[in-house]
């Protein structure tokens, strides 16, 4: 596992994380075609390949990319957040920006990963509780300000999650005033 202060070096990481089958895709015989070689390279597996078929014997169409960090189905939630966010919070307190954002097909575990479930919490959680702890050992000589806002975008509509019953929001709104 890399050590969340590499991030510092560079301004972008791109993580890489495979997630485990789930029990519907295992009964229909559904195979990982992405397989974790070290902690930076994964390798793609052609899934139309074929032993038997000799004309593409030695054609294998499996592909390698390399990322900052990659995670299989073994990596933890904790795991996650160190390697790709902890090592931001330092930064974020002395007024600097940051991003994560989660990236990918539906079903790929974005939600899992940046959410998480009240066993296994994912990355917002994990930041909130290293932030406001770094606040608050850094709170006898720093005034902090804290806000924080919730949105889906979704097929083009946008919604406030911290408050649900604003119903969609309107993008041209702001240009109309
Ligand atoms: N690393 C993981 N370990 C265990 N289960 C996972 C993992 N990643 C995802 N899952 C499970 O896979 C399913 C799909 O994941 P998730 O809902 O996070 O996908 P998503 O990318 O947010 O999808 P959508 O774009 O449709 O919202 C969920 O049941 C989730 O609990």
């Amino acid at each position: 596992m890399k050590d969340t202060g590499e991030s510092k070096d560079h301004q972008l990481t791109v993580a890489l994380r495979i997630r485990p089958l789930s029990d519907a895709e295992q009964e229909e015989g559904a195979t990982i075609v992405a397989h974790r070689v070290d902690d930076q390279m994964v390798v793609l597996m052609d899934p139309m390949e074929d032993p038997d078929d000799i004309l593409r014997a030695n054609r294998s169409r499996e592909k390698t990319y390399m990322f900052d960090v990659a995670f299989d189905y073994s990596a933890s939630q904790e795991e996650v957040y160190r390697a790709t966010t902890r090592g931001l919070i330092e930064g974020l307190i002395s007024g600097y920006n940051a991003t994560v954002f989660a990236y990918g097909p539906t079903g790929c575990g974005k939600t899992y990963t940046m959410l998480g479930t009240d066993n296994q919490p994912g990355i917002y959680v994990r930041t909130l509780n290293d932030l406001f702890r770094a606040i608050e050992e850094t709170s006898d000589d720093m005034l902090y300000s804290v806000s924080m806002s919730y949105l889906e975008i979704y097929n083009e509509m946008i919604r406030d999650l911290l408050n649900p019953s604003s119903g969609f929001l309107d993008l041209r709104e702001d240009s109309k005033e």
